[in-house]
């Protein structure tokens, strides 16, 4: 879906396609370089990291594995409950392996800070995590991040994976959600 598709449901356009792809591309070529020689697992946090991690993981010219985690504490409104629950656990056994977290959006911190302290309780040699998007504004928690695409407005944000109420995460780009959506 385009953003003109639902032009009216939004404010304002913050990232284009084309601003998305680019900043995949740059971090790709961080990442090759970090982690030459070594073969990372790259987790997708579900479901809104399907977009970032189908890029990313398709722009990386080395080998890495993939697996999947669905963690939810959002449910359909646009606040975060702060109760992060499991819904999907890896599948992979983490002892000795880079791990690389794969998010779509840093909003208020808790998911990241909780997810980071878990798998690295697993045995992992290193956890790091790449994020597209993070609202600095909305920070509850502070996260150290290694790969982040692009700080953005405390404002509730869909398209590329993140949605409202389960819709907008086909939209190709990232736009602010208009009030009268969820008012
Ligand atoms: O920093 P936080 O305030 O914790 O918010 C970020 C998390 O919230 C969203 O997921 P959500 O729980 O809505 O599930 P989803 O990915 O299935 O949409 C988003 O994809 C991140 O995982
Ligand atoms: O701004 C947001 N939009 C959609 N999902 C989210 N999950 C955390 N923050 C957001
Ligand atoms: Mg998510």
């Amino acid at each position: 879906m385009r953003l003109d598709d639902v032009r009216d449901d939004l404010t304002d356009v913050l990232l284009t396609e084309e601003q998305i792809h680019d900043k995949i591309a740059e971090l790709a070529r961080r990442i090759e370089a970090d982690y030459a020689g070594r073969k990372p697992l790259l987790v997708g946090v579900l479901k809104g990291a399907v977009m970032v991690m189908a890029d990313l993981a398709r722009e990386l010219r080395m080998h890495i594995d993939m697996d999947w985690m669905a963690v939810s504490s959002y449910g359909a409104g646009t606040k975060s409950s702060g109760v992060v629950r499991i819904l999907k656990d890896l599948d992979t056994d983490l002892s000795g392996r880079d791990v690389l977290i794969v998010e779509d959006i840093i909003d208020s911190g808790l998911t990241l800070s909780w997810l980071l302290g878990n798998l690295q309780s697993r045995g992992a040699a290193s956890v790091k995590i790449c994020a597209l998007l993070r609202k600095p504004d909305a920070a509850k928690v502070e996260v150290d991040v290694e790969y982040i695409g692009f700080d953005i407005p405390n404002d509730f944000v869909v398209g590329y994976g993140l949605d409202y109420a389960e819709s907008y995460r086909n939209l190709r780009g990232v736009a602010v959600l208009a009030p009268h959506v969820y008012e």
